[in-house]
């Protein structure tokens, strides 16, 4: 799929390659000001990533993905013979740009093994290799499409967590793309939204993105979710992940864990929806995987002005659900229903 299938096919691009660099939509911005910053170095993009300039397991990824271009692009130039040793400092400052998306680690690790077979210029070789996993990131979007459709056609109401869409992915979106390509077969009644507070994804991108794509979508508050859900106007969940455990237990936004244990006490079902290089098969459960805890600012500043020391905050910006409350995970090489060690093994080989 070429760069220009990518515009074609999704209606807003989280990162764009150009010969400056990176060119990043500054997701802060949105939804009031779609600005995009060019990035030229590793740390830059790092730097990117940390701030949630760009955010979203897949585009995360992607994003690292570029930002070993650029490191080659600078340590090729610097000292032609020894590349390869200096651009060792750049995998770690991506590496140690944020901890959960196992997306930016199964990208580096790509990156890695396409370098090792290089001679000469390593720039054509590794800029094919990131926009390959930037356009295959697309081509999984569009295939979990159709099968996350094929189960929730007819479906009355679905409700999404977070942002899954166009910014989060190389284009279209996980949850979000289940979300269109149902819409699209004219198969779903409403979509419903909610906040995601503290950073307000669904509030701020999500229902941005519906609306671009003329979806009629219903916000809500984080904490309306289980009355929403008592009203029978949901039959499913339908969020990404930032990693899935060998077992099925998933990493995602924080409060998916919340909505897993509401679907399942009002009879909702939960699909989640990841591509393959989501799935991280040396870890073994949920308990393992390391969640992101950010500055509390986040959660203080903006209510709290003043500065009193006995007060604190607490920022977990993922949870882990374990995989018995899931339904269905949808990948493109297939949909394990009612995950577990067992049924997770099965996907195993089709993995990319
Ligand atoms: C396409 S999955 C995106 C995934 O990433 C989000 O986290 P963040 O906005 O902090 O990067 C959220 O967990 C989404 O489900």
């Amino acid at each position: 799929m070429s760069e220009h299938s990518i515009s074609a096919v999704s209606a807003v691009q989280a990162l764009k390659w150009s010969d400056r660099g990176l060119e990043v939509l500054d997701q802060r911005l949105l939804p009031g000001d779609m600005v995009y910053q060019t990035f030229d170095t590793a740390q830059g993009v790092a730097e990117a990533i940390a701030s949630m300039r760009v955010r979203g397991a897949p585009a995360i990824g992607i994003a690292a993905a570029y930002g070993v271009v650029l490191g080659a692009r600078a340590a090729y130039a610097r000292d032609p013979a020894h590349w390869k040793r200096a651009i060792e400092d750049d995998f770690a400052v991506l590496a140690r740009s944020r901890p959960t998306a196992v997306n930016l680690f199964w990208a580096l690790d790509r990156m890695r093994e396409a370098m090792a077979a290089i001679e000469g210029d390593p720039v054509p070789a590794l800029l094919a290799i990131a926009r390959r996993i930037h356009e295959d990131d697309l081509a999984a979007n569009l295939a979990m499409g159709e099968l996350g459709a094929d189960i929730l056609a007819g479906c009355k109401g679905v409700l999404t967590h977070c942002n899954t869409g166009a910014l989060a992915t190389g284009g279209y979106g996980t949850a979000l793309g289940v979300i269109r390509s149902t819409w699209r077969r004219g198969a779903l009644e409403r979509v419903y939204a909610t906040e995601t507070r503290p950073w307000s994804q669904g509030a701020r991108l999500t229902v941005w993105e519906l609306g671009q794509d003329r979806i009629p979508a219903t916000l809500l508050a984080d904490s309306a979710a289980a009355w929403l859900m008592k009203s029978g106007a949901v039959h499913w969940v339908v969020v990404g992940a930032d990693r899935i455990a060998a077992n099925g237990d998933v990493a995602n936004k924080i409060g998916t864990y919340s909505l897993a244990v509401l679907a399942r006490h009002h009879g909702v079902k939960l699909m989640v929806v990841a591509p393959t290089s989501t799935v991280d098969w040396a870890t073994a459960a949920g308990g393992d995987i390391v969640v992101e805890e950010r500055d509390p600012r986040e959660l203080l500043h903006p209510v709290f002005l003043g500065s009193d020391s006995v007060i604190d905050a607490w920022n977990p910006v993922f949870d882990v659900t374990p995989a018995a409350l899931i339904d269905a995970i949808v990948t493109e090489a297939g949909v394990v229903a009612n995950p577990s060690p067992h049924t997770m093994a099965a996907l195993r080989g089709k993995a990319r």
